[in-house]
């Protein structure tokens, strides 16, 4: 079973322009020499990086993935680059090792870069208690509540901090008008909110298995009331299926990809159906794909993760 919703809308902002201009007049640039090698392997023609960085959003020491696909060598063409949000309980190695993209990044010459899930070491009491919470589970929000607040501040280190640094780290090869974004669960989700709370700054936006109204669910209460705390007002502001009711920037259509017998989609954390209603309700497009017989694992996502590079190479014009 699959079904098709799409919708039309189109709207400008200019708050983008101007969020825009105050992002890049306010950052320090980072060059090759402030990123440390960690491992270089060859894959579909191409070479699978992964770097580590002091991070100053996240006051901790970072890894990220990049895939410099076959059509980087040289650093006489800007490519497009899409950005890869990860779920809970992962690092940046799960979607490099388990997902086969290298092979369709390959095809469409599309760089991918894939941070982690959360700050790493820093030691916060109660940080590995579970793992919905803490470490491998910053959910892509800044935090505003003590302890976390100083290190959980993974949206600006996403969408500020890494988006700048792979612009000036790879400035010869990387297209800054072409920029996407796509996740699973939590990351998807991740990937759902860095596009509506900052309209422009990603121009194609797909996820897998995407949290997609945490208000709603055990998981997205436990973490937002972590990190926000109580204030339930506060919460909105961070979810995906609240936000695109207000969403006023650029034309999108937003892409969801969920297994039929996903474990977290039959307990209702994921809820894609709620986020397919409010962008009814506000005319953005939105296509879901409902896969049967599929679960909430990386199978899933080395399925149909070819598709979603086409969604995103068309968009950005690969
Ligand atoms: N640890 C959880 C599952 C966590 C989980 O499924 N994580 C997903 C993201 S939400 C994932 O990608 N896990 C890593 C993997 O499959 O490589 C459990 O035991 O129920």
């Amino acid at each position: 079973m699959s079904f098709l919703v799409l919708s039309f809308c189109c709207h400008h902002s200019l708050h983008y322009l101007f969020d825009n201009i105050v992002v890049r007049c306010d950052c320090k640039k980072t060059t090759m020499e402030q990123l440390s090698l960690v491992s270089s392997n060859k894959i579909f023609g191409g070479y699978q990086k992964v770097y580590s960085h002091q991070s100053s959003e996240l006051k901790c020491k970072m890894n990220f993935s990049v895939y410099l696909p076959p059509q980087a060598e040289g650093g006489d063409v800007k490519l497009p680059v899409v950005f890869y949000l990860s779920g809970l309980t992962c690092s940046e190695q799960n979607f490099i090792t388990k997902s086969g993209f290298q092979r369709y990044a390959a095809d469409h010459g599309i760089i991918v870069v894939g941070p982690d899930t959360s700050p790493r070491g820093v030691k916060i009491p109660g940080d590995d208690d579970s793992w919905d919470f803490g470490v491998a589970a910053g959910f892509y929000v800044d935090a505003t509540k003590e302890p976390w607040s100083t290190n959980y501040r993974m949206a600006s280190y996403v969408n500020k901090e890494l988006y700048e640094l792979v612009q000036q780290a790879f400035n010869n090869v990387v297209d800054p008008d072409r920029i996407g974004i796509m996740g699973h669960s939590m990351g998807g989700h991740g990937a759902l909110i860095s596009t509506l709370r900052n309209p422009g700054l990603y121009k194609s936006v797909s996820a897998f298995a995407p949290i997609c109204n945490p208000i709603q669910g055990p998981w997205g209460a436990k973490a937002l009331g972590g990190y926000l705390g109580d204030d339930k007002s506060k919460w909105v502001e961070w979810d995906a299926t609240e936000l695109v009711k207000k969403y006023d920037g650029p034309p999108l259509t937003l892409l969801i990809d969920q297994g039929s017998i996903d474990q977290f989609y039959v307990d209702k954390q994921l809820l894609p159906e709620n986020l397919v209603e409010a962008c009814r309700s506000v005319g953005v497009p939105v296509i879901l794909k409902l896969r049967e017989g599929y679960d909430h694992s990386y199978y899933h996502i080395a399925s149909y993760i070819g598709e979603h590079f086409d969604f995103h190479a068309k968009i950005l014009k690969a």
